[in-house]
């Protein structure tokens, strides 16, 4: 009987939660080799199922305390909603099913062949009639050892790819959102969602699926079994069975509160870790080491509730399960010791019997258990749902809605513009109009706030506006494709992005296939080259956004040096010295007017060193367009912007 107990320590700690003391019976111990199979399916694995469970809930007072996510589902609503992406996967899923019911048709023969064997063989003491039914078990077991195989590698390896799709899909309409959503949403909270959530949603939809269909044809066939071989005593035992459910609908309401604020205090420790390592220097500097770590502590101990009256509930699950289990047990060892003193059984069936009910509440409790991985994975669903439908502020025009020209030549229009940011209470831009031609370079200034940086995000396309349109050579931007129209505008924004790459693939990035011979013209060009090949690994030095060990005005250069690569027609340079002292500026000022040279360049910026080489300057106040003109006629004009010019100047106007 040892490889029986080996397995049942298997068993028991498969199907019991995590710390759930007592088993439940002896007869447990008639478990097989299949059992791997069963316990495949994570959603029915306690470990997998006690996660969502034990690491949420808050006291109950704690939940009001939770963030209420936009969007509200039910369990039915987020399968469905998740459930198509399985779509090209389900041929495998079939698959899995079917090894599935083949491990449970073996487990069931099985148990029927220790019933004989304890009858023809134990009990009469014969060793010939061993033999058979032991050969037909080795069979069984390895047939079952294959499906099992077979079962868990195909269940791993659907379950995998669907976290990997729904990741990507979630991932590629995140890029789409529109930078106000970034605004609205912790980076830390998305990437949570990203990870964690992703996670429990496969728990519900793949891992669901196939527990499930694990759960309901283990108690189908164990219970035929039993109900086959004495259905008096299978009834008597199976009006108890019902209390498990009853059981999981007790804590499945509770468990959705915490599993939400689980998932919510998770965003928000991730959001506070990414925020105070990224800001490090803010935090030396400013001293606020101590408030940083209150700031996580506070989140932490919002955490900690929610995880320890998660554990308490789950447990609390599990005794009540414990002693349900138990009572039905000692009912069948009670009858079938009075149907054996009757004559009316042997002993074994009776442990065939035993173990079939055995067998039976496992898969029970299973199905109990996946109603709560159901519930728990709905608040990670309702979180991944709210990105979801979050709209793209812009998106292509249909296929043939206009003639797209092969390449623009940089005619800027804004024509009386109006926009207001989703959501706000003023107008960021009110009737703006102005137009920058080929080579021209168009000065946007004016006061904080005044709408300098939306005029960019509208020219890039993030938004449209909602009044009046903006032009690209006579074609309304909306009416472009969206690829189309930011590869015809190179943005260099005020702060310098990097990718965790090398100097070479930061600079390429401009343009995807550029030749080392074009991407050192471009350094050159923007005076970067000196101080790249002076680093010992040159161009292929790697960089990171955090830990590049170059100045920013030298980064700002690789900015440069990469807009210089990708050659598009039109330019948006926001607020391009900031953040530079006096010298760094004085040095990417050359590299700027080269990389300006021959392209209509609209530069937003506060300060007006470069404002007597622009074409016109355009000075904005509160969304509206209040001065235009040069430099020279502006001053002479003395109003707002000889204002500003002045300010810069220390009075002198
Ligand atoms: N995502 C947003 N949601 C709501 N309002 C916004 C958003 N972004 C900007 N605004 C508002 O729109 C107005 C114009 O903002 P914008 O960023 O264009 O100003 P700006 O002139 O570039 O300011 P600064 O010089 O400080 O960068 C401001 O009142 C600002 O508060």
């Amino acid at each position: 009987m040892n490889a029986y107990e080996d397995q049942r320590t298997v068993e028991l700690r498969r199907v019991d939660a995590p710390g759930a003391p007592g088993a439940p019976g002896e007869y447990d111990g008639y478990a097989d080799a299949t059992i791997e199979l069963r316990a495949v399916p994570a959603a029915v694995e306690p470990g997998t199922l006690a996660a969502p469970v034990e690491a949420a809930a808050p006291a109950a007072g704690d939940a009001a305390a939770a963030p209420a996510p936009a969007v509200r589902l039910s369990a039915r609503e987020a399968f469905g909603r998740f459930w198509p992406l399985t779509k090209g996967d389900r041929p495998r899923l079939a698959l899995v099913c079917l090894c599935i019911v083949l491990g449970v048709l073996g487990e069931t023969a099985a148990i029927l062949l220790f019933g004989e064997i304890t009858d023809t063989a134990l009990r009469a003491g014969s060793v010939s009639a061993f033999w058979r039914p032991a050969e037909q078990w080795i069979a069984l077991t390895v047939v079952g050892a294959i499906t099992g195989y077979l079962g868990n590698w195909l269940a791993a390896w659907t379950a995998e790819r669907f976290v990997m799709r729904l990741r990507a899909r979630v991932f590629s309409h995140v890029q789409e959102l529109p930078p106000d959503f970034f605004g609205r949403h912790r980076l830390g909270d998305l990437v949570e969602r990203l990870t964690g959530d992703i996670d429990a949603i496969e728990q519900m939809v793949v891992s669901g699926v196939v527990g499930a269909v694990s759960a309901v044809f283990s108690v189908l066939f164990f219970s035929a079994a039993a109900i086959w071989m004495r259905w008096d005593l299978a009834v008597a035992t199976f009006a108890l069975a019902p209390l498990f459910w009853l059981a999981a609908r007790r804590f499945s309401g509770r468990i959705k509160t915490v599993s939400r604020q689980e998932r919510a205090s998770d965003g928000a420790i991730t959001s506070i870790v990414e925020e105070s390592l990224s800001n490090v220097l803010l935090t030396q500097a400013y001293n606020r080491k101590s408030a940083e770590e209150q700031r996580l502590a506070r989140e932490a101990r919002t955490w900690m509730r929610a995880s320890v009256t998660g554990a308490r509930l789950s447990e609390l699950y599990q005794q009540i399960v414990v002693v349900v289990e138990t009572v039905c047990v000692l009912a069948v060892i009670g009858l079938g010791a009075w149907e054996i003193s009757a004559h009316r059984m042997t002993l074994g069936e009776l442990l065939a019997f035993a173990a079939f009910m055995g067998y039976l509440y496992p898969p029970i409790q299973s199905l109990g258990h996946l109603g709560l991985t159901f519930t728990a994975a709905t608040a990670g669903a309702e979180r991944l749902v709210e990105i979801l439908d979050a709209q793209p502020a812009v998106s292509d025009p249909a296929p043939g809605a206009g003639p797209v020209p092969e390449r623009a030549h940089g005619h800027v229009e804004f024509n009386a513009v109006g926009f207001r940011y989703p959501g706000a209470e003023a107008d960021a831009l009110r009737g703006v109009s102005f137009a920058a031609r080929p080579g021209e370079l168009v000065i946007v200034t004016g006061a904080s706030g005044a709408g300098k940086s939306t005029v960019s995000k509208l020219l890039l396309r993030f938004y449209d506006p909602d009044a009046g349109g903006v032009t690209l050579d006579g074609h309304d931007l909306s009416r472009l494709p969206l690829a189309f129209v930011r590869e015809q505008i190179t943005l260099l924004p005020q702060q310098t992005l990097i990718l965790h790459d090398t100097i070479a693939a930061n600079i390429a990035c401009g343009r995807p296939g550029a030749t080392r011979h074009e991407i050192v013209g471009a350094a050159r060009a923007a005076d970067a080259h000196d101080f790249i090949a002076a680093l010992p690994d040159g161009y292929d030095t790697r960089i990171d956004a955090h830990t590049a060990h170059l100045s920013g005005g030298q980064l700002q250069r690789i900015a440069i040096a990469r807009a210089m690569l990708r050659q598009a027609p039109v330019l948006v340079l926001d607020e391009p010295t900031t953040g530079l002292d006096a010298l760094a500026a004085r040095r990417v000022i050359e590299p700027l007017r080269r990389l300006m040279s021959g392209r209509t360049t609209i530069m937003i910026t506060h300060d007006l060193n470069l404002a007597p080489d622009a074409d016109r300057i355009l000075v904005l106040d509160r969304g509206h367009l209040v001065e235009t003109g040069t430099h020279a006629e502006l001053l002479a004009w003395g109003g707002a912007y000889a204002r500003l010019h002045a300010s810069q100047n220390g009075g002198r106007g």
